[in-house]
Order: C-alpha cells, then structure tokens, then sequence
C-alpha cells in the first residue's frame, strides 16, 4: 500500500451526491507522481465532477482527497499552490493579445508576484510554443493555439501537477495534435499530469496510467498495461461474410460478438481457438484473417463500461 504521501493525487471513498443521483460513487485515485494519467469514461460518467471535488471547487458529499500529499479540505492552500487546472478554460479577451490576456490573467491570481509578471507570461507562452505569437490577438489564433494557451495560464506559477479537464474537447485533428504532444513534453520535464477525455484516441498514445470511469465508478485502474491486463483476449475474423461469422460465434457460445466492417470481434472466454477456426469452415465463412490478441482500447472499454467510446472526435 503506497502511503498518500508518495503520490500526487489519491482519493479515498470519494463521492458526490446530487439530490438521489450519485454522480461520483466512493472511487480510490492513485496517481502517482510523474505519471501522465488518462482518466477516461463516457460523457456523464463522474470526470468533471470528481476534477472539481480533487480541485476544491465542489464539497464531496463523503471521502477525502489529497493532492501532493497535503489533504484539500484541511490543507488547501500547499495542496493547490503547485497544481495548475484546466477545467472549463478561462475566458480570454478577443481583442486582446495573448500575451495582454495572460497578464490580465496572472493580475487576477492575488499570489503572484507583479515584479516578475512579464518574465513568467513570456516563459510560459515559451513553454506552450506561443512566444512568437505573443503579439497576436486572440480571436486571431488557431483552436489549438487558444487551448495551449488556456495551459499557458496554468503555468505561471510552477506546477508539479497539472489537472486538464477534456483539454482537446472541440479541437480539430492538428489543435489535438498539438496539446498532445505539449502534455507529452511538460510530463518528460517531470509535471504529473492527470488528463481527462471520453476520446480514446486523446490520451493512450501519453498515458502511463489510466483510470476507467463507468456511471460514477472507477471501473479500472493501473498501468496502462495493467488495466489492458484485466480483461480477456479477444478473437477477431475478419471475412467477406462477417454476418454469418458472426452467428457462428454466437452459436458457439463466444461473448461480446460484435461486427466491426469486415471484422468480427468476440471475447472467446473457455472456447479454444482451433475450435473457432473449425466452426467457421465447417459453416462455410470464408476466413481472410484470424487472431487471438490482447484487447485494444477499443474493446477494453467495451467490456469495462458496456459502451462503446468515441475513437475519435
Ligand atoms: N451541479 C450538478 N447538479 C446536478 N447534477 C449534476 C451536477 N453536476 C453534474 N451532475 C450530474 O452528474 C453526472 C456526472 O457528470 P460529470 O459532468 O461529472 O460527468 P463527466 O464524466 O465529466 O461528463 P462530461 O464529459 O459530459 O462532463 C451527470 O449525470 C451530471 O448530470
């Protein structure tokens, strides 16, 4: 058991309540320091919520958190100092640049330090790749340019932990691309970074760890390659029929048949592979392809939530 202590968030119990709905049901979060923690699960599932009780913006109804090892509800100030967020994004000035938005913004934080002021705007907008954009109105950047500079903001202080709340939400493909990669940077100089996305394809190519939402619950957790370890191999055919591959997987008695294009997926549980094979001749399905493979993303979180995810925007 690792103490809360030796990790940059840790929950016990955590729970919210609205009225009779339990958005966030007694979930456990271990993050350790230096991860980059995909905290993942389908709109409605408990993220933001759980965001906002781990950043003191909403009370949980029962449990407790601590983030750098000093307790939210009884530590606030050293708990949040070190952590920078992103939860909603801060609203910006159009008309504004992006450095003038970011000064307004550090004016606004009663902690900073005015004297240094321009020197850790400028080396914040450095960080996030927007130095040489500094002059430039804001409703003149890009989306991605915008989000890398809502963490621009989360980063005027130094930050050991950086808490983003669905921070490619509404991104196109090159704007994802770009705070992806910055996330990815900011974690090799050491941050611990907790991420949240109900887009698979966001976070697994960054995350070391990664946490599975499902209606309130902390479904999985672990290493990323724990968490895939905690659920079965899957068999995939891939055929010209996949309708009648699929009904001979299902006859078999294979669970989660499912038809993706020409490819049929199914969790095999005690059924041998070769008998599969042997059904399917025996059915007439012609076989293009056939594998027994560990579950992708895609099917970990089928099996995990009993949904599919978006696998992209
Ligand atoms: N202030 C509130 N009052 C009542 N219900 C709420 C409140 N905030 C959240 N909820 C409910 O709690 C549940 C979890 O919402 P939450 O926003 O935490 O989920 P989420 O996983 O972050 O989803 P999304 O990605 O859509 O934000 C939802 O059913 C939501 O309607």
């Amino acid at each position: 058991m690792t103490a809360a202590g030796d990790l940059a968030v840790a929950t016990t119990g955590l729970t919210k309540r609205f009225g009779a709905q339990t958005a966030v049901d007694g979930i456990d979060l271990v993050v350790p320091h230096g991860a980059v923690y995909g905290f993942l699960g389908p709109n409605g599932s408990g993220k933001t919520t759980t965001i906002r009780m781990l950043l003191g913006l909403v009370s949980p109804s029962a449990g407790s958190r601590t983030l750098l090892g000093y307790d939210v509800a009884r530590d606030p100030v050293p708990a949040l100092t070190r952590v920078g967020c992103l939860v909603e994004g801060p609203a910006f000035h159009p008309y504004l640049s992006g450095r003038a938005n970011l000064v307004r913004l550090d004016a606004a934080d009663l902690t900073s330090d005015r004297r240094t002021t321009r020197a850790r705007v400028d080396a914040a907008m450095d960080r996030v790749g927007l130095l040489a954009a500094a002059t430039k109105r804001y409703r003149n950047y890009s989306l991605g340019m915008r989000q890398r500079l809502a963490i621009a903001g989360a980063l005027l202080q130094p930050r050991d932990l950086l808490v983003l709340d669905e921070p490619t939400n509404g991104l196109d493909p090159q704007g994802t691309r770009e705070v992806r990669h910055l996330v990815g940077s900011l974690a090799q100089e050491g941050t611990t970074v907790l991420v949240s996305s109900h887009l698979l394809s966001e976070v697994e190519q960054i995350s070391t760890h990664l946490g599975v939402m499902s209606v309130g619950r902390l479904v999985a957790q672990g290493t990323a390659a724990q968490v895939r370890g905690t659920v079965a191999p899957v068999v995939r055919v891939t055929t010209a029929t996949p309708d009648a591959a699929r009904d001979v997987l299902v006859r078999l008695g294979l669970s989660g048949v499912e038809v993706r294009g020409d490819e049929v997926v199914a969790q095999p549980g005690d059924v041998v592979p070769e008998r599969v094979v042997e059904a399917l001749v025996h059915a007439g399905v012609g076989v293009r392809a056939f594998a027994v493979t560990a579950p992708s993303l895609e099917d970990l979180f089928v099996q995990l939530t009993g949904e599919g995810f978006d696998v992209s925007g």
